[in-house]
């Protein structure tokens, strides 16, 4: 069974687990505890490091992934990236929304940079919130639908100074996927479909394991 653990980030920016190896449900119910007694400090779950994720080996879904690239920060096992100047990212959580063997890919519609482009739907993390939270949060704003975060996949990404990319592996509850917010074009696509639309850069280093994860017997995205 996977695993969780508590992570808190002190007044310095410093990130360290304070409880590990729980369910998930027991492990946020801890962090929210932590963060009501209001002290100035942040906490969050997430799953915990696996042997198996420090190597890339993807079996199936529910098992970890390995994504990094060129930009990649680094050990997926980290609980996260500091910046240049020694303060916390800010952390935007892109899901992976998988259903009938098939991942959901958003093209984005705003800003210039990117818009035309395709990516995993999410956003930015509020305060307080777990990566899964803001993943299912984001989810529901841009799509209208349900869904549950379910394994994050290794690797971030620097979009810019300050801002890091995670992505996630989420399946969808219930409700089907519209362009609510943010995207113009809504796609489902196969394991053999993954390179047939032009992903932000950051979001291609993932296709391999996805691919991997929709098939289990392929050995590359397309
Ligand atoms: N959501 C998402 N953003 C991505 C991905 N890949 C990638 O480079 N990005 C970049 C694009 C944006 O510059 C940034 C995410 O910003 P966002 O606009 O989605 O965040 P948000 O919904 O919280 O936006 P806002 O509150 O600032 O309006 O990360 C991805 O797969 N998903």
């Amino acid at each position: 069974m996977d695993t969780f653990r508590v992570m808190r980030q002190d007044d310095n920016g410093n990130r360290f687990p304070v409880a590990d190896g729980l369910a998930r449900d027991e492990a946020e119910r801890l962090a929210a505890e932590f963060e009501a007694r209001g002290h100035k400090q942040l906490y969050w779950v997430e799953p915990t490091a696996r042997p198996m994720e420090a190597t890339g080996s993807v079996g199936g879904i529910g098992a970890a992934a390995d994504g990094q690239d060129a930009t990649a920060l680094g050990d997926p096992a980290d609980p996260g990236a500091t910046g240049a100047s020694g303060t916390a990212n800010r952390i935007v959580v892109g899901g992976a929304l998988i259903h009938g063997g098939r991942v959901l890919a958003a093209r984005r519609s705003a800003p210039a940079e990117v818009a035309g482009r395709w990516e995993f739907p999410g956003g930015k993390a509020e305060p307080g919130e777990t990566e899964p939270q803001a993943l299912e949060r984001e989810l529901l704003e841009e799509l209208g639908v349900r869904a549950r975060a379910l394994q994050r996949l290794p690797g971030a990404w620097l979009v810019r100074p300050g801002l890091e990319l995670r992505l996630w592996v989420a399946e969808l509850l219930s409700g089907e996927p519209r362009p609510l917010e943010d995207h113009d074009e809504l796609r489902w696509l196969g394991p053999g479909e993954l390179a047939d639309v032009d992903w932000i850069d950051h979001d291609r280093a993932v296709l391999p394991d996805l691919a991997r994860l929709l098939d289990p017997a392929r050995q590359s995205p397309a």
